[in-house]
């Protein structure tokens, strides 16, 4: 007894002590940050160490004898995933906290407070189950329109937008789709259908239709998309999806292994019985290994997409060898453009600068000043009535660019 009782007391110093050196590197963080101190090399022994010092370089480099790279002055995107990093980076270093996502407690809320929407949306999904073989091509295609839509709008609810406030889904994200088609600027669902009706036909026989989701947020998004991922297997559409996830908390609301199977398994124990069948159904396309989770550091590196297959060979293979990726969020659409200012009509592909693994397709809801692809005048008409529209979350693109 005495034995127990000394080793849980030193236990929980251990606790108390990781907590405040935790606490200390996290204060010495929002000093460096809000007084614009120079970006320091990272000193922790996370595997992704070495690259982000190398960029740390690179920035160097680019800010060619204008002082060093600070807070206030390197490119945000650049700073802002190294703020990502350098929290990970204070707790990683102090066990038994290393594994502590500072961003959980948010995540779980998010869930919970959409819960009537994910009910919602679940109830919807099993009644179109019941009798998806008899629809036809027409029918497949409008559901799979909307379930895309769900999942473009489901990105409205992530956390690092709302500073960590509440950004759930409360009502059935079904019923407004008709009144926001409007605020789809540009609309390539019609590609994305041909893409995966002419890629099935090609497949029938031989090999795997794959499709990979680049995920985003978890909480109500994160739901979104496994409806989606599970229509493109029941609809016969696809045969694979593979996930991709975040390796580290990120951007507060990002998606990591952990939510991935917490959400999965929330789904199932809950006491609604379409919401536990969806958690039970999307348990067994893991287990069959029709749905695959992965995730790689890459994805929560500073480096634009362009240098995937230079920085991160590995997994551009690895993309190539699916028929359609689905990049979800805005971050994920800042990497893609290379987070430029550019002109409001410069092709996609072209701000995509070669990347391009598989044909791909961007579902976003606009919360950064980068958008490429509008029609001539689009943008600036948009501009004038309404000057935060880059930023509001209001308007989204489902916008597609093919394989090179
Ligand atoms: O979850 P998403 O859609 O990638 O949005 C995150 C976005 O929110 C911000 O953190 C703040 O607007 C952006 O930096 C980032 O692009
Ligand atoms: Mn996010």
């Amino acid at each position: 007894m005495f034995r127990i009782g000394t080793f849980v007391l030193h236990l929980f110093q251990k606790g108390v002590e990781a907590e405040k050196r935790a606490i200390s590197l996290l204060s010495k963080l929002r000093n460096e940050l809000q007084t614009d101190k120079p970006v320091t090399p990272l000193e922790d022994e996370l595997p992704d160490a070495a690259l982000w010092n190398q960029h740390l370089d690179y920035q160097r480099n680019l800010s060619n004898g204008n002082g060093e790279p600070s807070w206030f002055q390197s490119p945000w995107l650049y700073v802002e995933c190294y703020m990502y990093r350098r929290i990970q980076a204070a707790l990683a270093q102090n066990p038994p906290i290393d594994n502590f996502d500072v961003f959980n407690e948010g995540k779980v809320q998010n869930f919970f407070e959409s819960q009537e929407a994910v009910i919602a949306l679940c109830t919807y999904f099993q009644e179109l189950l019941k009798n998806i073989k008899d629809l036809d091509e027409k029918q497949l295609q409008e559901e799979l329109f909307k379930l895309l839509q769900v999942s473009l709008w489901g990105n409205k609810c992530d956390l690092s937008f709302s500073a960590g406030e509440g950004s759930s889904q409360k009502s059935s994200p079904l019923l407004s789709l008709e009144n926001l088609i409007p605020y789809i600027l540009v609309n390539d669902m019609e590609k994305l259908w041909s893409l995966l009706v002419n890629a099935k036909k090609r497949n029938a026989e031989e090999s795997n239709v794959r499709v990979d989701i680049i995920l985003d947020n978890a909480g109500f998004e994160l739901v979104t998309d496994f409806v989606l991922a599970d229509f493109l297997l029941s609809s016969k559409l696809a045969d694979e999806v593979h996930f991709h996830g975040k390796s580290i908390p990120w951007y507060v609301s990002d998606t990591t292994k952990r939510d991935f199977n917490w959400t999965i398994k929330q789904l199932q124990s809950a006491n609604h019985m379409w919401m536990s069948r969806c958690g039970i159904n999307w348990e067994g396309n893991l287990k069959k290994g029709v749905w695959v989770y992965r995730d790689h550091m890459f994805w929560t590196l500073p480096h634009d997409f362009s240098s995937m297959a230079e920085v991160a060979p590995d997994l551009y293979a690895d993309l190539q060898k699916s028929s359609l990726l689905l990049f979800k969020g805005d971050l994920n659409y800042r990497k893609l453009t290379g987070d430029k200012k550019w002109e409001y009509t410069v092709p996609f592909h072209q701000a995509l600068n070669k990347f391009r693994p598989a044909p791909l397709c961007s579902l976003r809801t606009l919360k950064s000043d980068t958008q490429v692809g509008l029609k001539p005048g689009q943008g600036e008409q948009i501009q004038a009535s309404e000057p935060e529209w880059m930023i509001s979350g209001k308007y989204g693109v489902v916008q597609f660019a093919a394989a090179l």
